[in-house]
């Protein structure tokens, strides 16, 4: 007679309690990754949560997507990265290290508890994104007002806070009615494509770029006194006057007032952009192509 013993798996109390133990592991691990929707932190709660069960010394983090490099402890020899994803959408790279290598149970393990990590990175994801499109101009891709308006108070509080400067220049292509016109809306949008590129390439971080509206355009500069910003200002207006611009057989030139204003002890946001603003439209009156201090 046929041993039926051999033919089943073992289930018993032992499998039992393990797996219990598992899931209890994942459950922890899941719900602690649901306090939390930025990447860093993310990532460490899940790496502090799995030491136990899989000790490592360093952890590193590349999200491309996010331009994102997130390093914590030690680098050592070893080490197993895994490409996270969900449903062809790329979540980033998780690798771990540490000086012996790890087991095959180990790695089994950490793919399982991986598990819980994917869909709070994929809810993260998704957060950064409408947060990123809420804040972006579609057609520049600079950020928007909106973000300006949140930058600069966040910007005045901390230039108090330190006693640093702080300044602004507002950027307004000249004449831009006619390049629309003459040319027809499509150059208008690459004109104020490529301008918002030659700004951000003049400015330390691209984050200090906004789109204004239209086709203005503001630069916020920290840690930086009216002179700094007039210096700053001049080599943006003879760098969008240098720059030429290709629309099919045409060739066109851009040039832009600019209007510049330091942050003064009694200044609110509004003041401080109306003193830009009003420096910018002086530009404008007096010929164009120049910039103009608003003290
Ligand atoms: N193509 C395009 N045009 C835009 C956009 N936003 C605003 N404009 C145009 O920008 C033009 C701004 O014109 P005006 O305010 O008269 O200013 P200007 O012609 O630059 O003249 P000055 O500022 O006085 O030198 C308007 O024709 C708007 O329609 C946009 O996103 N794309």
């Amino acid at each position: 007679m046929k041993d039926k013993a051999a033919d089943l798996a073992i289930v018993s109390n032992k499998t039992f309690e393990a797996s219990t133990a598992v899931n209890l592991h994942h459950y922890d691990i899941s719900s602690a990754l649901q306090t939390s929707l930025e990447f860093n932190e993310l990532i460490s709660i899940f790496c502090n949560k799995i030491q136990n069960t899989i000790p490592h010394n360093g952890v590193e983090y590349i999200n491309e997507e996010f331009d994102l490099e997130f390093k914590r402890g030690v680098m050592a020899r070893h080490s197993c990265s895994y490409a996270l994803k969900v449903e062809e959408q790329q979540l980033g790279e998780l690798k771990l290290t540490r000086s012996n290598r790890f087991s095959r149970d180990e790695l089994k393990m950490l793919e399982s508890l991986l598990c819980c990590l994917i869909y709070p990175l994929r809810n993260a994801t998704l957060f950064q994104q409408a947060l990123k499109m809420a804040f972006t101009d579609p057609l520049t891709k600079t950020n928007n007002r909106t973000a300006f308006n949140d930058c600069l108070l966040r910007e005045i509080k901390r230039a108090e806070r330190n006693s640093q400067h702080l300044s602004l220049i507002f950027v307004d292509v000249d004449h831009f009615k006619h390049i629309n016109d003459d040319y027809g809306h499509g150059c208008g949008d690459l004109a104020l494509s490529s301008l918002a590129g030659w700004l951000k390439d003049s400015v330390r971080g691209s984050d200090a770029v906004f789109r204004y509206g239209g086709e203005e355009f503001v630069i916020l500069l920290s840690d930086t006194d009216i002179d700094g910003a007039m210096v700053i200002g001049e080599r943006i207006r003879a760098d969008i006057e240098s720059h030429t611009l290709a629309y099919g057989m045409d060739v066109l030139n851009l040039t832009a007032s600019l209007g510049v204003a330091s942050l003064k002890g009694s200044d609110s946001p509004e003041s401080l952009i109306k003193r830009a603003d009003a420096a910018m439209y002086q530009a404008k009156q007096h010929g164009r192509n120049r910039i103009e201090v608003g003290y």
